[in-house]
């Protein structure tokens, strides 16, 4: 039986959600999975990371390592994966889904927070979506990993911040949450809650072996919101926000439905719209939606990108 390699960045919540799926394939393949601990230049220099664009720069990294071989294959949150194609690289499974919202953490709920309450992000979707929440808020762009960002509300240097309520899960850190918001009063990233597979697109072998933990309902959903994300040309840092399920009754045809929302980051404009349909049609309902996005002026609301605190 042959030892798979994982690529994994060594951040606690990258070597846990990699620990899993290496339990999960190793408990579905009876193959044996190392854990190949992985450092990139954005660990090392947060100067670089700022310069290189965010976490890209991670998912290169071990994309390089799968190319030259080093590893066998790399688990990413799906998230953080640009929506073209790499080359040389396949998607070979998208892990069923965890919580896919956004949460707050923090004293209290968003609606007993005090008037002007400092609240951390560094996403302009959840900036944006907080501001249409509660107008009076000042938001505080953020960066660092999730505890960094965790300790300046215990350090009351921010009164709360929000974070993905699966990443939370994955560090430990479900402690730290007051209030889960909903999808109608935030719409989660595209892929958000999901983690992707990948390993070089030549090993065809490797790829179905991998493919035993993809759940085809999960790609589906992330194949329509990342859609939305690629046909809008935005990306990660985009005030784009995409949630698609996929209903899958025993007696009638499967439904995905599909809701994605382009904000202006003041949160005083918003185009939200869904659509549903055939989950074997994921891509087309997510394309359509996004001309109809279009259509109703999300490229003007995307224009206005500066995060400014009012
Ligand atoms: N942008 C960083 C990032 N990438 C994935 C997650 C959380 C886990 C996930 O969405 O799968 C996070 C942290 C956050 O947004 O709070």
């Amino acid at each position: 039986m042959t030892v798979l390699r994982l690529g994994t960045r060594k951040s606690l919540m990258a070597t846990t959600q990699s620990g899993f799926i290496a339990d999960e394939l190793s408990r579905l393949t009876g193959h044996a999975v190392e854990l190949v601990g992985v450092t990139t230049e954005g660990d090392v220099s947060k100067a670089h990371l700022a310069q290189m664009g965010g976490t890209g720069v991670f998912v290169n990294a071990l994309r390089d390592r799968i190319l030259s071989g080093e590893v066998d294959f790399a688990v990413h949150s799906l998230k953080d994966l640009p929506t073209g194609p790499a080359e040389g690289i396949v998607l070979a499974a998208v892990h069923r889904r965890d919580d896919p919202r956004d949460a707050l953490c923090g004293p209290a709920k968003l609606a007993d927070l005090p008037r002007g309450a400092r609240v951390g992000t560094g996403s302009p979707r959840r900036v944006a979506q907080l501001r249409a929440l509660r107008a009076d808020l000042d938001v505080v762009p953020i960066r660092g990993n999730a505890d960094t960002r965790l300790r300046k509300v215990t350090d009351g240097e921010l009164d709360a911040v929000v974070l993905a309520y699966a990443g939370l899960g994955r560090i430990g850190r479900l402690d730290a949450v007051s209030e889960i918001f909903d999808p109608d009063q935030m719409l989660p990233a595209p892929g958000q809650g999901a983690l992707a597979i990948e390993c070089r697109s030549d090993r065809g072998d490797l790829a179905e072996l991998l493919g035993t933990v993809d759940d085809p309902s999960t790609r589906a959903a992330v194949t329509a919101e990342r859609t939305v994300l690629a046909v809008l040309e935005a990306g990660c840092s985009a005030p784009v926000g995409a949630f698609a399920t996929v209903e899958d009754p025993a007696d009638v045809e499967p439904k995905l439905h599909l809701t994605a929302c382009v904000a202006a980051l003041d949160g005083a404009r918003q185009v939200r719209l869904s659509a549903s349909g055939h989950p074997e049609r994921a891509e087309e309902i997510g394309r359509d939606l996004a001309a109809r996005l279009l259509a109703q002026g999300a490229d003007q609301l995307m224009g206005e990108r500066r995060i400014e605190p009012q």
